[in-house]
């Protein structure tokens, strides 16, 4: 497995309902820094990329926003749940692996990081951001193995406002860990709204960009 080859300045862990907005504000926020700054890393990347192989299906449409993946859902958890009854930390290394960024945003994709980690050889990147931390222990891992740096931030969206963009209940997906281990227990360090009636995500964003362009900074002056 592929090392890290240098820590993060800040890793921003991201949680929310499915169709809260996720994959969409932490898009946001690497455009906002510049992808030579910040990656998006996804936990379900290297699971889906398993799971796909595994059984034979379309990785780019289970990566995406649209159908397809919710057919797979309910037995994409089960198959990564049981992956991690052995290993609880096993798909935050894997998201995590070879990374250079300073700023991560946690829900690792093998889409994108995979073009960033191509790149990570020419530009010196600073930060992470984990979009889809959907379990105490994905939490804690970041929290573990990043103490200083790793900031937790989680998205709100109504339910009507979920509905608008796709989502409808799912017993056994929605009333399971999946959706709902980070439901109560949890102090995040920033919530973000979601919702058409709330202040825009940039006003909401700015402390928690300035935050990623503070650590971004510090990180070059220390490389320097
Ligand atoms: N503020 C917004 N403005 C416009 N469209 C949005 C906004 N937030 C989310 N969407 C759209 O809603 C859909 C769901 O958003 P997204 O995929 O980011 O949610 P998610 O929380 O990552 O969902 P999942 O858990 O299913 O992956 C996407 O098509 C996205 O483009
Ligand atoms: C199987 C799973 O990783 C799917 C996540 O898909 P998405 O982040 O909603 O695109 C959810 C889980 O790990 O419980």
């Amino acid at each position: 497995m592929e090392d890290r080859v240098s820590e993060p300045s800040l890793v921003l862990v991201f949680s929310g309902k499915r169709k809260s907005g996720k994959d969409y504000v932490t898009e946001l926020i690497q455009k906002r820094l510049g992808s030579d700054v910040c990656c998006i890393l996804r936990l379900s990347g290297p699971l889906k990329e398993q799971y796909a192989q595994e059984h034979g299906l379309d990785l780019d449409q289970l990566m995406g926003p649209g159908p397809y993946k919710e057919q797979y859902r309910a037995d994409m958890i089960r198959w990564g749940e049981s992956r991690r009854r052995q290993d609880p930390g096993l798909f935050c290394r894997l998201a995590s692996r070879g990374a250079h960024q300073p700023v991560w945003v946690g829900e690792c994709g093998s889409c994108c990081c995979d073009v960033i980690l191509q790149t990570a050889e020419l530009c010196s990147v600073i930060g992470q951001v984990v979009s889809d931390a959907r379990r105490l222990s994905d939490l804690q891992w970041f929290q573990a193995e990043f103490p200083q740096q790793t900031q937790s931030v989680r998205v709100q969206s109504s339910e009507n406002t979920r509905s608008q963009r796709g989502w409808s209940f799912t017993a056994g997906v929605d009333d399971a860990e999946s959706e709902c281990g980070l439901d109560s227990g949890v102090e995040f360090d920033w919530n973000v709204i979601n919702e058409a009636d709330a202040p825009s995500l940039d006003e909401q964003l700015r402390p928690i960009l300035q935050l990623a362009e503070e650590a971004a900074s510090s990180s070059s002056v220390n490389r320097n």
